[in-house]
This record gives structure tokens, sequence and C-alpha cells, in this order.
């Protein structure tokens, strides 16, 4: 049975004085805060939250590590947060984190300020991606990393109590599974990774220390077991996409009405990832002539642009003056909805657009991929037939004009094409997997016994 009692994590004492010990790293000053009001507020909740548990299975904490470095990893973190929830009820207590913002020092704590900037730079990111690929030369910098800050990792971890730890992010297998290790943990707390890159991904991802690493393509796994994993470890399942694309019946109709959009004319989404990256602004330009009938005077299409958390290129398209119907929008939380009143869309190579966008049945324009992890993601795409490559403004925008006008069979075969390669279910059978490991693994003890470590220089 479920116990819904357990709204936080609990602290023990030990941690309090791990704590009040204090550091000199960034973040130090809000943990030390942080846990002398738990400190005193929750020992002597400990005891009685236990005794209430003996003879019920207690709620298990899981801790999803993540960073905002795009938009990928969060939106695949609150994916399998909300899978949770809605298979399990409160059987599981869930935690969104990015640990290492809220308990390391630089540059672990600003992950998304060093890859915006450097895929701003992309020739930096290019550099950055190859030369760090080699196991020797990523494990050498992960593990100065650790010896530095394995022990705020550390607390971070202990703040959560996780039962099972989910990584969706490269960089975090490394350090929390050195400091498993050194608490002797290993086989208490289930770690499983969920890749969140469809083909060409970082080998960071592939660490042979978890229980379980998630992969979203063949193409994946294939490297995951070249790069050393066992075939037990490794399933394909898709990535994991929010079940409110999965789960919601949409009407286009009723969401444009929502959305206040023109009903009847085809609409073409723009977007460039959660930062709003790629030839967004061209683009859009080369859209407002293209989508302009100059014959009739009247516009062929609409076009929706999402720019993500880039204000700077928000507010240079919302003054702008259009000849077609154009939304310009910030940070969207409701990505299905403007994807379900779309007919096709225009991003670059971003495996969690893709993915919802496929979901959807969305045509895709891919217009552009970072170096790197999304590299493989076009032909992906473009080879099974449910998008075209070009990073030509102009050439989109022409694109977009046939599929609105002389190409409107064109857009139905690709809408169909992207349906057969959608996988909704994805994160539904990541959860139930996980859930199925903790069967496998018994009853958990009342409290998973994090301690305070001396140190951790030996072990790395
Ligand atoms: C892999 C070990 C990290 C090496 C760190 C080296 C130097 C430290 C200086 C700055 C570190 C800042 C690290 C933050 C980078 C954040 C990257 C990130 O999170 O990207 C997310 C992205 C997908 O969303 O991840 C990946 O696809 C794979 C991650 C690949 C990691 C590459 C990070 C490399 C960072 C800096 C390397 C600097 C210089 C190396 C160039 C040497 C030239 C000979
Ligand atoms: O306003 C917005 C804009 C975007 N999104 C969401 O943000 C995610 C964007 O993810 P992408 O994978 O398409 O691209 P990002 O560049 O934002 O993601 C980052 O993480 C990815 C992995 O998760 C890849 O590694 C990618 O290269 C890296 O830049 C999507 O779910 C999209 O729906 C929103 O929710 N609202």
């Amino acid at each position: 049975m479920a116990m819904s009692s357990v709204a936080r994590p609990r602290r023990s004492s030990i941690a309090g004085k791990m704590f009040s010990r204090g550091s000199n790293h960034v973040g130090a000053g809000h943990r030390k805060r942080s846990l002398e009001f738990y400190d005193d507020d929750f020992d002597g909740c400990d005891d009685a939250m236990e005794l209430a548990q003996i003879g019920a299975e207690r709620t298990k904490n899981v801790l999803i590590l993540m960073s905002d470095t795009g938009g990928g990893h969060r939106a695949s973190a609150e994916a399998i947060r909300d899978a949770f929830q809605l298979e399990f009820g409160d059987q599981y207590q869930i935690f969104v984190k990015d640990v290492w913002k809220e308990y390391t020092g630089w540059p672990l704590n600003d992950m998304e300020g060093s890859y915006k900037f450097m895929v701003k730079h992309v020739q930096l990111w290019n550099v950055a991606f190859h030369s760090t690929s080699p196991r020797w030369i990523h494990s050498l910098y992960l593990a100065a990393f650790a010896a530095y800050y394995a022990k705020e990792v550390e607390a971070g971890l202990m703040e959560y109590k996780p039962d099972i730890i989910i990584s969706v992010h490269p960089l975090m297998q490394h350090i929390p599974l050195w400091v498993l290790k050194w608490q002797g943990l290993q086989k208490k707390v289930i770690f499983v990774t969920v890749i969140t890159d469809l083909n060409t991904c970082h080998p960071t991802w592939f660490h042979p220390g978890v229980n379980r690493c998630y992969c979203p393509s063949q193409e994946v796994a294939k490297r995951a077991l070249v790069d050393g994993l066992e075939e037990s470890q490794v399933r394909v399942y898709g990535l994991p996409i929010r079940p409110s694309f999965a789960r919601a019946v949409l009407s286009k109709d009723k969401l444009r009405e929502e959305l206040q959009m023109d009903p009847d004319l085809p609409a073409v989404l723009l977007m460039g990832g959660g930062e709003g990256m790629g030839p967004v602004k061209k683009t859009a330009k080369a859209l407002g002539e293209s989508l302009f009938d100059e014959n009739i005077r009247k516009p062929i299409g609409q076009l929706i642009i999402i720019c993500g958390r880039n204000k700077k290129l928000a507010s240079t398209l919302q003054s702008a003056e259009w000849k077609v119907p154009v939304k310009v929008r910030g940070f969207e939380k409701q990505m299905e909805k403007w994807m379900g009143a779309c007919d096709c869309i225009i991003t670059k190579a971003g495996p969690g657009t893709i993915a919802e966008a496929l979901i959807r049945g969305l045509p895709i324009i891919l217009n552009d991929y970072i170096p790197g992890q999304e590299k493989g993601n076009v032909p992906y795409v473009v080879g099974n037939g449910a998008g075209v490559f070009t990073r030509s403004p102009k050439e989109t925008a022409r694109i977009v004009g046939d599929w609105f006008s002389t190409k409107k069979d064109e857009l139905k075969r690709m809408s169909l094409n992207a349906l057969k390669l959608a996988q909704p279910e994805a994160v539904f059978h990541i959860v139930k997997d996980i859930h199925e490991l903790t069967l496998q693994r018994g009853p958990l003890p009342t409290n998973i016994p994090y301690m305070l470590t001396s140190s951790f220089k030996g072990i790395i």
C-alpha cells in the first residue's frame, strides 16, 4: 500500500552535522541554511514516520537528475515524473532536480550557461563534444570534478534520500555512481540512465555501472553495447515524451479556437528548441513573404513562432510587421496544444521536438543541427520520409508554400510517415520497467542509510 504521509524527504541528524561544517563552494550558504532548518524540524518526525510505515510499503523517493542545457532534458524528466504519477500515484515521490546547480560550484553549477555559450559559438561546441568523446579523456575530467565536488553531490543526494536515481543528462552518472559506491549503496539504490539523444549521442551517456540504460533507438542501443554495457542493462522503448502528448484527445478546431488562431488557414510552427536557437528570424521573414499570395492578395497560411527562452528573438519578432497572421510566443508550457493546432513544423534537429512532432503527425523541416549529438537526427527524420533538411530560410519558406498549395499530397504522405515513427507510449514502458526493477529488489529498507563520509579521494 502506498503511504501519502511522506510529504518531504527526511533528514538524518548525521546530515546536519556534516553540513554544519560549511564550505567555500558556491551554494554552500543556501545548503547550510536549509539544512539547519530541517535538522530542528525533522529529526523528531523521523522516528514517528518510520513507526507509521512498519508493515506497509513506504513511498519511494525518486530523484531525477537533469540540467537545463537546452529544453530537452527537463522535458524528458517531467515526462517521466508525470508518467510515474499517472501509473503509480503516490507510491513514488518524484523530485526533478539539477543537484549540480543547487549544491556544487563552478563550472558544474552553471552547465546551462556554459552550454548556451558553446552552442552559440558552435565550433567551440564541436571541438568540446568530439575532444571529450574518448573515455579516458572524459573520465579524467569527471574524476577531477568528482574529487572536488563529490561531497556536495553527496549532500544533494542525501537531501532527497532517493531509492531510485534517474539520470536524464550525459554528465550525471559518473559522480553520483561514485557517491553511491563510496556509501556502499550500489545494491540498495537503483540507478538508471534515460538517454535523450536519438542517434549520435556523447559516450558519457554510457556508464557500465547502471542498473538500466534506456536507449531511445536501436542506433543508440548498438553504441551502448559497443561501449561496454551488457544486453541485460539495455532497453529500447523510445524517447520519453510528456504524457500530455500521448494521452490528450485534441481536436484541431477546438485548439485553434482556444489559441485564437485563424480557423481555416493551414499553419506552420517555427521553433528552435528550448533556447530558440537556429535561423528562426530569417526563416520567419521568408515565410512572411512565401505565405502571402501576391496574385490574390491573400495569405495562404499562418505562422506560429515559439522562441523558447530567447527573449531577444521574441521581442524582435513581436515588433515586426507581417502580411500573414503571425503569433510570436516565448517559452510555452503546453507545446502539445501548439503542435496539435499546426500542420507542419520547422525546427533545428532537437530530439525532444522531433519526437513530439512525430506523435502529432507533423511533417518536419529541419533547418539546423547542433554538431555532435544532433547530427544523427537528420538522417533519422529524412531517411524515414517524415521530413526534409535545408539550411536555407528561402528554401524552407518555398517548401512550406508548396505544401500549403500545390503539394498537399506530399504533406499528407509525410504526416503518415511521421505517425509511423511516433512512440507515444515510450515513457510508460520506461516507468513500468523501473517499477519492475524495484519489485525485483524486494521490500525496501524503511530508510536508505545515507551516511556521512570522510573522503572520496581514495575511491576515484
Ligand atoms: C566531459 C567532461 C567535461 C569536461 C569539462 C572540461 C573543462 C571544464 C570547463 C567547463 C565545463 C563546463 C561543462 C559544461 C558543459 C555542459 C555541456 C552539457 O551539459 O551539454 C548537454 C549536452 C546535451 O544537451 O550534452 C551532450 O550532448 C554531451 C556532453 C558532452 C560534454 C562536453 C562538455 C565539454 C565541456 C568543456 C570542454 C572544454 C574544453 C575541451 C576542449 C579541449 C580542446 C582540445
Ligand atoms: O517554448 C518551449 C520551447 C521548447 N519546449 C520544449 O523543449 C524541448 C526542446 O528539446 P529538444 O530536444 O528539441 O532541444 P534542446 O536544444 O532544447 O535540447 C537539448 O537537450 C537535448 C536532449 O534532451 C539534446 O541534447 C539537444 O541537442 C540539446 O540542445 C522540447 O520538448 C520542447 O517541446 C517547451 O516546452 N517550450
